[in-house]
């Protein structure tokens, strides 16, 4: 699902409009409608105080929209309008028109009035701010963001919380809302997938507006949402006619005395994946509780006990996974430089490898193309540099992926694949998979899916949506507290039976949130 920026979201607005042959009023009706309709199904009539705050511009009258159709069904509502400018929209003032013929006086807020009071019980719609805010509120309005936060009432935010912009990081958290619930028009926005301001919507699902289909369809975004549908066409079905060697040879290097573990992981999950065959190359130490633990996996030794020394192997893998606990000491940076200043393989690069690298930016040079790099965001800092917001490391991961071809992906909550220059935001995963290991999980399945002739790009988007999934059941078995980085391993298979089970209605809610 593409996500847009606001001008392409406008852009949509105006085709909408002028495609479906409606006013902008109309569109604004529309997309009240849908949440009245959200709320109606949810609230039956109940007796509830409804408080709404409604802004000057079209969130806000989106406010009024909603608070006419919630007093025509009877609903207790008190209209609040937040007065912080005079450059009022049209259609915001035919509505208030509108909502005045019904004898509804909205409560108008200035910098100097005082403000309403909040029981924790009410609800609070927060249509003060959408998409249009282009610099931070006055301190008045961050007052009442406060007091709307502090109310412990449950808020639902129209289309983004108030306070927050599209496509640049807030400057004082004060005065954004912390929406319970957010209802958002259409189109996913690239805010509620980052650390920063992803924190300010509790839940998010979107409203479908009905917006011009086919603008929708040729406008080039920037940001894509990554769910089943999109990674599903992608998926290779097994031929009856193939053998192991149809679906590639991965070789997993990396290890060091204590962190044997790490390639064991990473081995396990690239076989679990669908990769034909696994070998590992690993420090002597290895060797037994490898070949024990994994017996479908073959193993190659380096000549040092408990380091990576030299890698030389004389098979011919599809594709590498480099790096997971590998370790940074001398002979294994020279040992790597040497790797890489030959191969020509693929490489899917983690760990140790990429701390190497960040200290010997002459090696970036050296790796093909579309290899992919996995950094947690310690490991991107130390390559890319610092970042004043999510939005500069956003700009910085994707010039550097640009500037040396490669794939960054930048793992998280909501992990982004950055190609050039376009982002691919993952849907699936949980705080559960904060956890050891769980990383190196994920590069045996990139790796996995590499070597089964998915493109870089394609095999890194699937294998990220495949181990949250993964993650995501096996925590309903287990719990966050329990969920291991073996766990996620166990639930490949599921993650792969599940890309084919028919959704329930309530699953496809669970998907938009
Ligand atoms: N396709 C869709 O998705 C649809 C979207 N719709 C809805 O429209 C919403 C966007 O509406 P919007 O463009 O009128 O902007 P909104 O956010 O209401 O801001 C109002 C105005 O405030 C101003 N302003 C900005 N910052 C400020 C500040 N700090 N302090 C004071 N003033 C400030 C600024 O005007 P300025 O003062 O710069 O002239 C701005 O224009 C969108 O979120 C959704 O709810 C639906 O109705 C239909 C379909
Ligand atoms: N809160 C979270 N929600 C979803 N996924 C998460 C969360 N925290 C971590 N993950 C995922 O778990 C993995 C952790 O990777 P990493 O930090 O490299 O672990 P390790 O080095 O222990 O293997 C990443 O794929 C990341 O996206
Ligand atoms: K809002």
């Amino acid at each position: 699902m593409k996500i847009l920026n606001a001008q392409q979201i406008y852009e949509a607005d105006k085709n909408t409009i002028a495609n479906q042959q409606i006013t902008s009023d109309e569109l604004m009706e529309r997309a009240a409608t849908q949440l009245f309709n959200w709320m109606h199904l949810r609230l039956q009539g109940a007796p509830v105080k409804i408080q709404l705050f409604c802004g000057i511009g079209n969130n806000g009258g989106d406010g009024l929209v909603l608070a006419r159709q919630l007093q025509k069904h009877g609903y207790l509502i008190n209209v609040h309008v937040v007065n912080y400018s005079e450059n009022r929209s049209h259609d915001f003032l035919l509505n208030l028109d509108r909502l005045k013929e019904r004898k509804v006086w909205p409560n108008f807020i200035g910098p100097k009035d005082e403000l309403p009071k909040i029981d924790k019980e009410d609800i609070i719609v927060d249509a003060i701010f959408g998409i249009g805010l282009n610099r931070a509120p006055d301190d008045w309005v961050t007052e009442i963001i406060k007091h709307l936060n502090n109310s412990k009432a449950f808020v639902l935010s129209v289309d983004i919380p108030s306070g927050l912009f599209v496509d640049k990081a807030p400057e004082n958290g004060d005065s954004i809302v912390r929406a319970n619930q957010v209802l958002s028009f259409q189109l996913p926005k690239l805010i509620f997938f980052l650390p920063q301001t992803g924190i300010y919507s509790n839940q998010w699902e979107l409203l479908d507006i009905g917006l011009d289909q086919v603008y929708l369809n040729a406008v080039e975004n920037e940001y894509e949402l990554i769910g089943k549908n999109e990674v599903l066409q992608w998926y290779k079905p097994r031929e009856k006619f193939s053998h192991k060697g149809t679906y590639g040879h991965s070789l997993i290097i990396g290890g060091s005395y204590g962190k044997i573990g790490a390639v064991l992981l990473a081995s396990d999950a690239c076989l679990n994946t669908g990769s034909g065959l696994v070998t590992a190359y690993i420090p002597t130490c290895g060797y037994i509780p490898m070949q024990t633990a994994l017996p479908e996996a073959m193993v190659i030794t380096d000549s040092t006990e408990k380091m990576v020394s030299k890698i030389q192997f004389d098979i011919i893998p599809t594709v590498i996974g480099l790096g997971i606990g590998i370790g940074q000491n001398e002979v294994t940076v020279k040992a790597l430089k040497e790797f890489l200043s030959t191969n020509k393989i693929p490489l899917v690069i983690d760990a140790d490898a990429l701390n190497i690298i960040s200290k010997h930016k002459e090696f970036l040079k050296m790796i093909p193309a579309k290899s992919v790099l996995t950094p947690h965001p310690r490991e991107l800092e130390r390559l890319i540099g610092s970042w004043k917001d999510d939005f500069e490391k956003l700009e910085k991961a994707k010039a550097f992926s640009i500037k040396f071809n490669l794939i960054v992906v930048i793992k998280g909550a909501h992990t982004i694949t950055l190609c050039d220059g376009k982002g691919y935001v993952n849907t699936t995963g949980n705080p559960g998979m904060a956890t050891a290991g769980s990383g190196d999980v994920l590069t045996g399945m990139i790796t996995g899916l590499i070597a089964q002739g998915y493109d870089s790009l394609r095999a890194t988007v699937f294998a990220i949506y495949l181990h949250g999934r993964s993650g995501d059941l096996a925590v309903e078995k287990c719990g966050y507290q329990a969920l291991t980085a073996s766990e996620i391993i166990d639930f490949i298979g599921d993650a792969f039976l599940d890309l084919f089970k028919v959704q329930e209605v309530s699953d496809l809610k669970e998907d938009t949130e």
